[in-house]
């Protein structure tokens, strides 16, 4: 079995609204193309990706951080679409036909119709009506419809290639999904397992539905840091990026801006990828009096490798002197600057610890820091 995915991305969702079609719009810094198409691009068994779209959307500035794929033009119905998409198909047995308006699908759900295809000229995911159905009229309940054998259709769909292309090309009816084209030409379309969270963006609540059921799936992970420096002779300090004068130094193998290796280890923990002498051994003399962005931006690389965007970052400086207070902007926007974050994302407090132990004496800085990474 050789599987195509195609992604029906044609329509203008005029009931979602919005300033773009819906799945332009964004969910969690990807479009909901994007979504709806990742796990058919990460799926071993699917081989070429059709994305069908509306002549108005060919400009790349709107689909363009979707993936690889074959780009088709659509219809003015989702059938004449398909139908685009089917012809667009140039070597396979089978296709899974998807909404690109729906971005929770998973590769579990994928399995299940391609499972079935194995036995099946058609299968599709769906989901058991459980609530009671009324038939209604001008605000009033005018009758009960049985649920029993009720399903809620979801997508992908998917077919034999030959028999659903023939049946698209000679399809007389109108119909809101392939299986009731399959079924008009008589082909055997089995029923697996659908999600309750493979929901279509279909009405403006939609968006923040999605929005919530896409969190509740992030990979959220948090670090801590911690660091010392003791004071020695010199006229200023690097604290958390800022060259701050002051009557000593902070003493150290690298620049010992105590602060920014604070927030480097909190990156390295929430990753678990150890600290910063691991990666940077003091015993290395390449690294004698470095300037610490280079180690934060290191701590910044791993975690974009791993797939995390760094979320927030806190700091606390513990010392008695220097007044932290008025380099706090520059400290924030310098983080920002090298970590390629919002400002407001950072925090930079100060406090002193009541002149006691050795922050209290005046003997050194430490610095404590926590980083939130998320994975979407
Ligand atoms: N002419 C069309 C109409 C719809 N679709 C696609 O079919 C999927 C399901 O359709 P629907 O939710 O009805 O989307 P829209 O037609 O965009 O919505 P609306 O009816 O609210 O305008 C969507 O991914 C949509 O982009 C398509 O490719 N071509
Ligand atoms: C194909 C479909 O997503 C199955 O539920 C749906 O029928 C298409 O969208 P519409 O809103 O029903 O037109």
């Amino acid at each position: 079995m050789k599987t195509a995915a195609i992604i029906v991305a044609a329509g203008r969702g005029t009931r979602a609204g919005g300033e773009l079609p819906k799945q332009w719009q964004l969910l969690n810094g990807k479009t909901i193309a994007a979504h709806a198409i990742q796990p058919f691009a990460d799926h071993p068994d699917v081989g070429q990706i059709i994305l069908v779209l509306h002549p108005d959307d060919r400009d790349t500035a709107v689909w363009n951080d979707t993936l690889s794929a074959t780009i088709v033009t659509g219809g003015a119905t989702r059938q004449e679409s398909v139908l685009a998409g089917l012809r667009a198909v140039t070597d396979a047995t089978h296709v899974l036909i998807h909404d690109a308006a729906r971005p929770m699908v998973t590769s579990q759900i994928i399995d299940r119709v391609l499972d079935a295809l194995g036995t099946y000229p058609g299968a599709a995911p769906a989901v058991a009506v459980t609530d009671t159905l009324w038939h209604g009229a001008e605000g009033h309940v005018t009758g009960t419809q049985d649920r029993n054998g009720l399903f809620r259709a979801q997508t992908p769909q998917g077919f034999a290639l030959a028999p659903l292309l023939a049946a698209h090309e000679t399809s007389d009816i109108t119909a809101t999904d392939d299986v009731s084209v399959a079924r008009a030409a008589g082909l055997d379309v089995a029923i697996v397992a659908g999600d309750e969270d493979n929901i279509k963006i279909t009405t403006p609540s939609d968006f923040a539905r999605a929005e919530k059921l896409m969190r509740r799936e992030m990979d959220i992970r948090c670090g801590n840091g911690y660091d010392v420096h003791r004071f020695g002779p010199g006229d200023h300090v690097w604290l958390c990026g800022v060259k701050v004068p002051f009557e000593r130094s902070l003493q150290g193998h690298s620049d010992a801006d105590v602060g920014m290796h604070a927030v480097t280890d909190a990156i390295y923990g929430a990753l678990g990828m150890g600290d910063i002498g691991q990666h940077f051994p003091p015993t290395d003399p390449q690294w004698k009096g470095a300037a610490s962005h280079i180690f934060l931006e290191h701590a910044v690389g791993l975690a974009t490798e791993q797939g995390y965007r760094i979320s927030n970052i806190d700091c606390t400086l513990v010392c008695e002197f220097p007044k932290v207070g008025p380099h706090q902007p520059a400290m924030k926007s310098a983080m920002a600057q090298i970590m390629g974050l919002a400002a407001d994302r950072i925090s930079v407090k100060a406090t002193t610890s009541e002149r006691l132990g050795f922050t209290g004496r005046g003997e050194g800085i430490a610095a404590l820091a926590t980083a939130t990474l998320v994975k979407p």
